[in-house]
């Protein structure tokens, strides 16, 4: 047996001890599309570098980003208009959609160039994700890992996201845990996400 079976007769454990589910699936495709999957997206991808608003500064988000819907959607206030998933992310979706069991209209993509890169404490609790929503989130590139803390008793859980697994967070996850990728001082290369998302559109009618 290799190990690549051993990890698929596992079925995948919460990692959530309260309060959600986590559940981390690897090897979620062959490896050589996953690596072909990495390099696509890395030079494919039209990336986003945003500006975020912080107590009247303007502060360079530290990672790259890029958004793709079926649907428009209106987010912090600001209206995105919907923009057709790329060729290379189709396949992608299909099988965040086959693994998670659910079906996803936006995706959200994170390009960490290196380990100072970074998402901060958050949660996706936006409405227009619907109450307890389903999220999907393909990691390619470089391994980081990713903490869990509980909004009220400030439990942490933390896991290494390893290239070619998927994070799939359901149930009252974004309720109750905010999650983050913090800087790492080592020395490494770039990681790509991608986070599939159901989102309700702009006028609120559902249409995938
Ligand atoms: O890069 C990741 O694994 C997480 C990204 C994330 O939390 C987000 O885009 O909301
Ligand atoms: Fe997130």
């Amino acid at each position: 047996m290799t190990t690549g079976d051993l990890f698929a007769s596992e079925p995948p454990r919460n990692l959530l001890p309260l309060d959600g589910e986590a559940l981390l699936l690897r090897d979620v495709m062959p490896i050589s599309d996953a690596d072909r999957a990495f390099d696509r997206l890395v030079s494919g991808i039209v990336w986003q570098q945003e500006i975020a608003k912080m107590m009247g500064r303007e502060i360079a988000v530290p990672r790259l980003t890029a958004w793709y819907g079926d649907v428009a959607y209106r987010y912090s206030g600001v209206y995105h208009p919907a923009s057709p998933f790329p060729k290379i992310i189709v396949p992608l979706r299909q099988l965040a959609e086959d693994k998670a069991g659910a079906t996803f209209n936006t995706v959200l993509l994170n390009h960490y160039r290196d380990g100072r890169d970074s998402v901060s404490w958050h949660a996706d609790d936006e409405d227009v994700l619907g109450e307890n929503p389903v999220i999907a989130s393909l990691s390619f590139g470089e391994e980081r890992r990713f903490h869990f803390r509980h909004k009220e008793t400030g439990d942490r859980v933390s896991v290494d996201l390893p290239h070619n697994s998927l994070l799939i967070m359901r149930g009252a996850t974004q309720h109750h845990w905010h999650h983050q990728i913090p800087k790492t001082a080592r020395q490494i290369g770039p990681r790509v996400n991608l986070t599939f998302r159901h989102t309700v559109p702009e006028g609120g009618i559902r249409n995938r």
